[in-house]
């Protein structure tokens, strides 16, 4: 199988997730992460669930799923405990040509959740196109062991010197040539960095020039 990998904008994209149980509940924090419009339905709920619903964070229907649910829904999740149901989810998504996952069951998804190494605004997703999901976490903690705590404050102030870059600086082997110096890490840890004065100076002439 070869899946196509690509981070979604969820912002305000209706999503529906049926079931509010254990697994349910993961998947809801990840789509509120994403800032999605949460639309949850289940007979019954878990406290996290109910707490982001009194808190208005989420629409919670508290009964059963039926098929209009999916009516309008950028993306549905099915969670529930009951397998056939979860693929009446899918089977109802599918027709409507809206992506549908059905929580641990392959044939029933359009998508895989991976796992997740995060540090601000950096994201590494694990695959394993579900040959082990064991495996995808073990990787994701290996990782997360390994890749710096403070890689996202960096990334944040990386990508406000891109900016500048980018708005002084033409398109062009120059500017492409400063941006990897600056993406090195190891010498553009702290404000003084080297490569960040060279930057700084680099855009100060040019402004003094135009
Ligand atoms: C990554 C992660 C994300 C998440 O769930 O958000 C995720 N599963 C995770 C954990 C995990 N899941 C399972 C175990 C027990 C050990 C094991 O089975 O290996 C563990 C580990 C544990 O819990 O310790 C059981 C399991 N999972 C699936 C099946 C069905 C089957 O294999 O047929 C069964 C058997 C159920 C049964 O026995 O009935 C299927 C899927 N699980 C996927 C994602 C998709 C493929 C991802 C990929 O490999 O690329 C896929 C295909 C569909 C989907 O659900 O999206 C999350 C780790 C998050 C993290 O911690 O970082
Ligand atoms: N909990 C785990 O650690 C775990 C691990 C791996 C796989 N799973 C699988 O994931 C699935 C969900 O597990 P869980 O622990 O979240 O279950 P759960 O029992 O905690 O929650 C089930 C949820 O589904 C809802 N539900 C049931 N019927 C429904 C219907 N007709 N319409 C709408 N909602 C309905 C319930 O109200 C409840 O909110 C199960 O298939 C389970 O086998 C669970």
């Amino acid at each position: 199988m070869s899946l196509f990998p690509l981070f979604l904008k969820l912002t305000a994209r209706p999503c529906l997730v049926v079931g509010a149980g254990a697994i349910a509940e993961g998947k809801i924090a990840a789509l509120l992460e994403s800032e999605a419009t949460v639309t949850v339905v289940a007979p019954q709920a878990d406290p996290r669930v109910e707490e982001w619903a009194a808190s208005g964070e989420i629409t919670l229907l508290r009964r059963e799923y039926q098929t209009s649910d999916v009516e309008g829904m950028f993306l549905v999740v099915a969670g529930t405990n009951v397998p056939p149901v979860n693929r009446a989810v899918y089977a109802a998504a599918t027709e409507r040509g809206i992506l549908c996952n059905a929580v641990d069951d392959p044939p029933y998804c359009d998508f895989y959740f991976p796992s997740i190494v995060r540090r601000g605004e950096l994201q590494i997703a694990i695959s394993t196109a579900g040959e082990s999901p064991a495996f995808a976490q073990q990787l994701r903690k290996e990782l997360n062991e390994q890749l710096p705590k403070d890689l996202g404050p960096w990334l944040m102030e990386l990508g406000r010197l891109r900016r500048e870059v980018t708005a002084v600086e033409p398109l062009g082997e120059p500017r492409k040539m400063l941006l990897h110096q600056l993406a090195k890490r190891e010498v553009c840890g702290a404000q003084d960095c080297p490569t960040r004065m060279i930057a700084r100076e680099h855009m100060a002439s040019i402004k003094r020039v135009s």
